[in-house]
């Protein structure tokens, strides 16, 4: 089918250097070909054309005074992909490293992911090159503030609602939305995350790592298996991961790694969550400093990581949570994960496999949770936040617990049996990109060409 190829080139001439992004649509579209050949349909609607370009991005200047005086400049995003299915809906990167490609990338994902939630919303995402490192909280604050004096007039809780992502949290939403506040005047479910006094719901901060968590259970049951005994590597110290060290814990798991952008820790008698909380949600320190109190623990700093890959991959365990960032498992990683026994991955952070590590674990057929199914417990929970803000509610812990699990199960069940209709039965890559698909493309086909 020249479909995909003659997509992919065009991507290429209209949006150059986007590598992030293509490596994104190239996963999706390859996973759809048997789609088509069964359903050619999707073709004469040109929903591929369609899919592949965002409805509207915006970019924007942020201006903002640092501590000393100077007026500091970075750049602002938000791309609104595809509103099939609800509002938009997705987070907000403040990392150095994000440029459009990035946030493209992101946005895309999130289609899919939204839709496999099954829940009414749309897939968009925003983000800064803003680096938070090393600033004080009044530099945080005014840049938050600049950053929503233009997103402001974008947003709004039917149309598009952000959330937090890497460099976001609670901290920053209360100043994204102290500003949104000011400027409209309206009091109004406009953001998800926010602090639980003043209109978050519980359970979000927690959900995307409990939800991997519980994609990882679910994964195992179709297998005969359980988490609990089960060693477990994880990369990240930031909200994904910290949450997925929880759950693992509750379940009778041991997680034995985290990592920050500085190097990896190992802990064979597994992770001190306590401390871990206390230097990221509190002191927002180096990993490091964890072996002040666990000097018999293991620090590699990232300068002496593997050339082809991530020292957390090369450790021995049964299941890896890669909770970081994209592309942060190289083939070479997989390839050692496989060697050292691991038989199940489930992925917190959004990519964080290269499309040749990917290929690695199908072909081995282990248990793979690419993250638009495994981490989709966060934004699921959002849209439970929305829900709550809408009625005027706050829903009990258990609620939305037992909400998150019926969502990760449901997602699972999806991939799994689109998997098997497609004749792959383990590639829960092809069952979630297909099933996440076919429900954003039919809402498309039944509102006509806008
Ligand atoms: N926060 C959420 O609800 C959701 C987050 N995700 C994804 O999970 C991943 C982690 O996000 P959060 O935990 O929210 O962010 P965070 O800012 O709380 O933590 C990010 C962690 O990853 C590390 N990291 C970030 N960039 C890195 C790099 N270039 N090299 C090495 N380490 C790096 C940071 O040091 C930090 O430990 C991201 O891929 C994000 O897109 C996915 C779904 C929802
Ligand atoms: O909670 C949300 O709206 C978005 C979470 C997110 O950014 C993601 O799923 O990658």
């Amino acid at each position: 089918m020249p479909y995909v190829h003659d997509t992919l080139e065009a991507l290429r001439r209209s949006s150059p250097a986007q590598t992030e992004f293509y490596q994104a649509a190239e996963e999706v579209l390859e996973c759809l070909r048997p789609l088509f050949e069964r359903s050619p349909h999707y073709l004469d609607h040109s929903i591929i054309e369609r899919i592949v370009e965002p409805e509207r991005q915006i970019m924007f200047r942020v201006c903002w005074m640092d501590d000393t005086g100077k007026v500091q400049v970075n750049k602002g995003y938000r791309v609104q992909f595809n509103s099939a299915l609800g509002p938009y809906k997705g987070g907000l990167r403040f990392h150095p490293s994000v440029t459009s490609g990035t946030i493209k990338f992101l946005g895309f994902e999130q289609i899919f992911k939204n839709a496999l939630t099954g829940l009414p919303i749309g897939g968009g995402k925003g983000g800064s090159d803003f680096d938070p490192k090393g600033r004080s909280e009044g530099e945080i604050m005014r840049f938050c503030q600049a950053f929503m004096s233009e997103l402001h007039r974008h947003i709004g809780p039917t149309t598009d609602v952000p959330a937090g992502d890497i460099g976001v949290g609670a901290r920053e939403i209360g100043f994204l939305y102290g500003q949104y506040k000011r400027l409209t005047g309206r009091y109004e479910g406009v953001l998800t995350g926010k602090s639980l006094n003043w209109g978050g719901s519980i359970g979000r901060k927690e959900a995307t790592g409990y939800g991997a968590v519980y994609f990882a259970e679910n994964m195992l049951e179709a297998r005969g298996e359980t988490l609990e005994g089960k060693t477990c590597l994880v990369s990240g110290a930031g909200n994904v991961a910290i949450y997925t060290i929880e759950k693992l814990y509750e379940l009778g798991a041991t997680p034995v790694t985290c990592s920050d952008s500085g190097g990896t820790l190992h802990d064979s008698r597994g992770i001190d969550l306590d401390l871990l909380k206390e230097l990221k949600e509190v002191k927002r320190a180096s990993l490091e400093a964890y072996l002040e109190k666990h000097p018999k623990a293991c620090y590699l700093p990232a300068s002496d990581y593997p050339a082809d890959g991530h020292a957390v991959w090369r450790l021995a365990g049964d299941v890896a949570f890669p909770c970081a960032t994209q592309n942060e498992l190289t083939e070479a990683d997989a390839e050692a994960l496989l060697n050292n026994g691991v038989t199940c991955i489930s992925e917190g952070a959004n990519m964080p496999s290269t499309a040749t590590a990917v290929d690695r674990f199908l072909a081995a057929k282990v248990a793979y949770g690419p993250g638009k199914a495994a981490n989709a417990g966060g934004v699921a929970t959002s849209q439970l936040e929305m829900a709550q803000n809408s009625s005027m509610q706050q829903w009990p812990l258990e609620k939305v617990d037992a909400k998150l699990k019926e969502v990760m199960t449901n997602i699972h069940h999806q991939c799994a049996e689109t998997a098997a209709e497609f004749d792959d039965s383990t590639n829960l890559v092809l069952g979630a990109n297909i099933a996440g698909f076919r429900r954003v493309a039919d809402a498309m086909i039944e509102q006509g060409v806008v």
